[in-house]
């Protein structure tokens, strides 16, 4: 057991037979799938909506039914990670890539779920580098305005050097920050720049966050 599998595995309390449950992505959700996935093998029926092709992927090998958010009307709860969370229950999303189809689903969705581990809990957002969704075309005058702005932007790279591109095929700067003093005030910043497509800030965007320690005991805080 470690803090990611205990908080993956508590998530699954919130599900009820026959609600359309938004999946988010990354390695914690992986332990909500897996045990989604038992409740399924038993015979209990719900729908996924998924966040990223890993997650859709991940959720076929287990035959857990999925629909795409344009076949949906209504999703009861998204069940999400996060990089970094604070007490307002704000956070930073985007780590794995995902940022731009998990605010769509979060948007989506009349309830939402953060499973964390312990070190996902921060005094201030920021030390985790803000993920920001780039337009391929002339990303590096997005990336010159960062850097005016002293915001120390990274193009996102994969392992083999080669810029990341997202699901939706566009590229990620990374804005390594260190630490943000008003969120808000960056948000709006960021929601109105051109050639910037989303951001991993998720202010006001979640009603719980489940975090789970390394003992396997979890808390659960709400808004
Ligand atoms: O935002 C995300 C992906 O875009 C993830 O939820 C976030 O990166 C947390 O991942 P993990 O559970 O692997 O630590």
């Amino acid at each position: 057991m470690n803090g990611k599998q205990a908080a993956g595995q508590k998530a699954i309390d919130e599900i009820k037979e026959g609600m359309t449950i938004g999946l988010g992505t990354g390695s914690t959700v992986y332990y909500f799938l897996e045990a989604l996935a038992e409740k399924v093998a038993d015979g209990f029926e719900l729908t996924g909506v998924a966040t990223s092709q890993k997650t859709i992927d991940l959720a076929k090998e287990w035959r857990i039914p999925m629909l795409p958010l344009n076949e949906v009307t209504k999703i009861d709860v998204t069940i999400d990670g996060a990089d970094e969370v604070d007490s307002q229950l704000s956070g930073i999303k985007g780590g794995g890539g995902a940022l731009l189809y998990e605010k769509l689903v979060a948007k989506a969705s009349d309830r939402r779920i953060w499973i964390v581990d312990s070190s996902k809990k921060v005094e201030q957002l920021g030390t985790f580098p803000l993920p920001v969704e780039v337009v391929p075309f002339g990303w590096k005058h997005v990336e010159a305005y960062f850097t005016g702005k002293g915001y120390h932007p990274k193009l996102r790279c994969s392992a083999d050097g080669q810029p990341y591109v997202t699901d939706a095929h566009h590229n990620i700067l990374d804005l390594h920050l260190q630490s943000i003093t008003n969120a808000e005030e960056l948000a709006n910043e960021l929601d109105h720049l051109t050639g910037v497509v989303e951001h991993g800030l998720f202010i006001g965007m979640t009603e719980k966050v489940i975090i789970g320690y390394p003992d396997g005991h979890t808390e659960t805080l709400e808004r």
